[in-house]
């Protein structure tokens, strides 16, 4: 479980990119609009790729060309490292497709 302070660190550049916290519940997400559907799915299926290979993997809602995503680590309740990196990682595929 990240730390108040670890939350001081790392939160900031995933907010100011579009991510929020979740209302009652330890998590965070964000929703992203793709072009299409095919770039969306391409979106997911590369970041769910990467949730295999780190074994954490999102949550996740699609519709046609919108996928919103929420992040949170089931074994600790809460925010992670995990999630961090995953969000980051999301990040770096989103940059490839808008
Ligand atoms: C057995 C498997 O390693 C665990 O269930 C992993 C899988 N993916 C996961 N994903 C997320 N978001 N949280 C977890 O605690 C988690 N645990």
């Amino acid at each position: 479980i990240l730390s108040g302070e670890e939350r001081d660190q790392l939160l900031p550049n995933l907010r100011a990119v579009g991510w929020n916290e979740l209302d009652g519940r330890d998590a965070i997400c964000k929703e992203f609009h793709f072009k299409d559907f095919n770039r969306a799915f391409g979106f997911m299926t590369r970041v769910a790729l990467q949730a295999e290979k780190l074994d954490h993997h999102p949550e996740w809602f699609n519709v046609y060309n919108k996928v919103h995503i929420t992040l949170s680590t089931h074994e600790c309740g809460g925010l992670s490292e995990r999630d961090i990196n995953l969000a980051s990682f999301i990040e770096q595929v989103a940059a490839t497709l808008v």
